[in-house]
């Protein structure tokens, strides 16, 4: 049923880094990273690099995405997606069932804890896995309160519109316990698949997400401003 998170796991378990391959046509800091055409053959591609999930920006207006092609990326792969876009309500989980998204994202700061938990619930119910979105320790400890198991730390505030310069650092901040322990669990509860996302440039970026605690990583930018992104993607898996 978590199609999502299993896939990742697997790829953890092999000794591999999962990486979540984010299919986001415009970047509201950077400008257009895909053409919305070339995505359709990008994705077929990156699935045949070996790639565990990927996820499709749908919000048009600031990223350029859009339900349809979220439908369209789905017909042509197989791997697990996850829909990311400012949903706040039942009706938008419906429209994610619908395109085949097997995740979608649910982002603490754009919705109340009884919106949050309604969402979650909703989700559970309808068998599409909730990716719970926090970006600071409030937002933290909602997500564990709702009993959420796959959780991304946003390095950025995304409500900044990827004009905030979020790194890797943000992961690894509130991480980091002060006294040199890690307190993944105590923040986050058992068995959470945590994912750090936004903001990874490179394999030493992706290598200091793992070593903070970050089970796996979500990239966007960095992979489609590279020359070769699929040779960059496979790069950064070997690390
Ligand atoms: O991440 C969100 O909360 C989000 C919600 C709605 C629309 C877009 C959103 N984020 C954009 C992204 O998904 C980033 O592209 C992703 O975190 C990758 O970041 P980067 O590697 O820095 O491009």
């Amino acid at each position: 049923m978590n199609k999502f998170s299993e896939s990742l796991k697997n790829r953890k378990n092999e000794g591999r880094l999962p990486i979540i391959v984010d299919f986001k046509c415009v970047s509201p800091g950077v400008g257009r990273l895909i053409d919305e055409h070339d995505a359709h053959y990008l994705a077929q591609m990156i699935e045949d690099a070996g790639a565990p999930a990927i996820s499709v920006v749908t919000e048009p207006n600031d990223f350029g995405g859009s339900i349809r092609l979220l439908k369209d990326i789905r017909r042509l792969v197989d791997i697990p997606i996850l829909r990311k876009d400012f949903i706040r309500d039942t009706k938008e989980i419906d429209r994610s069932i619908d395109a085949g998204a097997d995740s979608v994202l649910l982002m603490c700061s754009v919705m109340s804890e009884e919106e949050m938990k309604i969402c979650y619930e909703y989700a559970v119910e309808k068998g599409i896995e909730p990716f719970v979105e926090t970006h600071n320790l409030e937002e933290i400890a909602l997500a564990k309160n709702l009993g959420a198991k796959l959780v991304g730390i946003n390095n950025r505030n995304i409500l900044k519109l990827e004009k905030d310069g979020g790194t890797v650092d943000t992961t690894a901040s509130l991480l980091d316990s002060g006294n040199g322990d890690n307190r993944k669990e105590d923040l986050f509860g058992k068995d959470v698949f945590l994912v750090s996302e936004s903001g990874i440039l490179s394999a030493d970026d992706a290598k200091k997400a793992v070593s903070c605690g970050a089970d796996a990583v979500l990239i966007g930018t960095a992979i489609w401003k590279a020359s070769y992104p699929i040779e960059f993607y496979r790069e950064l898996t070997n690390i």
